[in-house]
């Protein structure tokens, strides 16, 4: 496929929590302006790799890291990284939504303003933008100083994501940012992310594995810590290389 651009890419990453390594050897690319799915077992690593790729582990005490994340042709983890810029391009989604307790306005505009936006008209527009992109402006633009947790939960996952894009991302990484939602705001989310994903790069954790398959362009299986198999997800699910995928797609363990 000549439309595959390679934003991001693991190099041989190992991660230790301590003596317990929970990455090894991890070699990943994430194609810009497409979806990546990351699915296993639970505690194969998923959301660890997921941390690596905007070095939220760093907050974690006892976490050694070797190996390399390219982005823009330069290692993350190499001293002198930017970690706030870097972290502004590379924006995170939690499971739970985590709104701040603030205006639905003031929620957006927190991260503009932290990076030094002030003027209101410039802001304004932000928060428009955002919300739009987020597939929330119809259901909240006439009350956008109204409490952010009076957001309906699948409102605020929308709102958490609007956040997200308001400093204006490359990349959006979501840990399995349905989980709490119901049926409807799962799905209001998956038609959400394969609309992002024309402006934006996602890599999203996921232990559903028909969510993995209904919004990922390619998918990622781990298990124990390895990359086991990466691929185009039709591919994954269809007709995997590996037989420990085939036997996780199938439901034989996990
Ligand atoms: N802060 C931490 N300190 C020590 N060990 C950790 C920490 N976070 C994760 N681990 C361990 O690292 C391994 C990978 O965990 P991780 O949360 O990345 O897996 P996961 O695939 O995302 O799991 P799940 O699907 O259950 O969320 C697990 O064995 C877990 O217990």
């Amino acid at each position: 496929m000549s439309d595959k651009e390679t934003i991001l890419e693991t190099k041989k990453l190992n991660l230790f929590y301590g003596e317990k390594q929970a990455l090894t050897e991890v070699d990943v690319q994430v194609y810009k302006n497409h979806v990546t799915a990351l699915i296993g077992p639970s505690g194969c690593g998923k959301s660890t790799l997921l941390r690596c790729f905007n070095r939220m582990n760093d907050l974690v005490a006892n976490c050694r890291i070797d190996g390399e994340i390219i982005y823009h042709d330069r290692n993350i983890y190499s001293p002198g990284t930017d970690v706030v810029h870097m972290r502004k391009k590379i924006g995170m989604v939690f499971q739970q939504p985590n709104p701040f307790p603030k205006s639905i306005y003031d929620n957006i505009a927190y991260g503009p303003r932290i990076h030094g936006t002030k003027d209101r008209k410039k802001l304004d527009e932000i928060v428009e933008k955002s919300l739009k992109q987020a597939a929330l402006w119809e259901e909240v633009h006439d009350r956008l100083d109204e409490p952010a947790m009076g957001l309906s939960g699948g409102q605020q996952q929308r709102l958490c994501i609007a956040r997200t894009l308001a400093v204006e991302p490359e990349i959006i990484l979501m840990d399995e940012p349905c989980s709490a939602l119901d049926p409807i705001a799962t799905s209001k989310i998956e038609s959400l992310i394969d609309d992002l994903k024309k402006t934006y790069t996602v890599i999203i954790v996921t232990h559903s594995m028909s969510q993995a398959s209904r919004v990922s362009d390619y998918t990622g299986f781990m298990y124990l810590g390895k990359m086991i198999e990466f691929g185009d997800t039709e591919k994954i699910f269809t007709s995997p290389d590996e037989e420990l995928t085939n036997n996780y797609i199938t439901g034989r363990f996990g």
